[in-house]
């Protein structure tokens, strides 16, 4: 959770710069969208998180990005600043859609219910969100239809890339809670 708050809020400085290259207002209309979603959906449970732990987002501050973390925020920085909204696209929709794929699984799982974060899952796993994953990924599909193969390609890799950071971003938690074993 602490180091998603870092995360996150890396992720949103994003937008603005999708949001600055951005072809039209309904471009505009649906960058803004997605980042509405990170700063409340995904604040409010992490804040309340964040609170068992006694800390704020002003605590968040203080602390460094792990290396998987500053690995994934590093390739959506250096995307970012070639300034194309495709490929922006493809660095920031995995994360999106991968939290709803995942998430949706876990909620199906009975004994979801008495997990800690059961209402982190729940959200994730909402139905409305399910449907804005879709739109963003339609609008996606219908903004690089006319590009070359070669360039779909190119940004087909670019997803991947993404997805493969998040994969170590949660196998980081694991990292972490192996160091605290063997510390024992
Ligand atoms: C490493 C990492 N990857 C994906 C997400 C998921 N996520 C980030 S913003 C957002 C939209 C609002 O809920 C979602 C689902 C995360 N939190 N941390």
């Amino acid at each position: 959770m602490i180091q998603d708050s870092i995360y996150l809020k890396n992720y949103a400085r994003i937008y603005g710069k999708a949001i600055f290259h951005a072809d039209t207002l309904r471009e505009i209309q649906l960058y803004y969208s997605m980042l509405n979603f990170v700063n409340d959906t995904e604040s409010e449970v992490r804040l309340d998180y964040l609170k068992q732990f006694c800390m704020t987002d002003n605590d968040i501050e203080l602390i460094a990005p792990l290396p998987e973390n500053q690995n994934y925020i590093d390739f959506m920085f250096e995307i970012a600043s070639h300034g194309k909204n495709e490929e922006i696209l493809m660095a920031v929709l995995p994360c999106m859609l991968s939290y709803s794929y995942i998430f949706r699984k876990l909620a199906a799982v009975p004994t979801s219910r008495q997990s800690r974060y059961w209402d982190f899952i729940k959200d994730h796993a909402d139905e409305q969100y399910a449907e804005s994953c879709k739109e963003w990924s339609a609008f996606a599909e219908h903004k690089c239809a006319g590009l070359s193969v070669a360039n779909k390609k190119y940004l087909a890799d670019i997803f991947e890339k993404a997805s493969l950071l998040e994969l170590a971003f949660w196998k980081m938690a694991y990292r972490n809670e192996r160091m605290e074993e063997n510390a024992k």
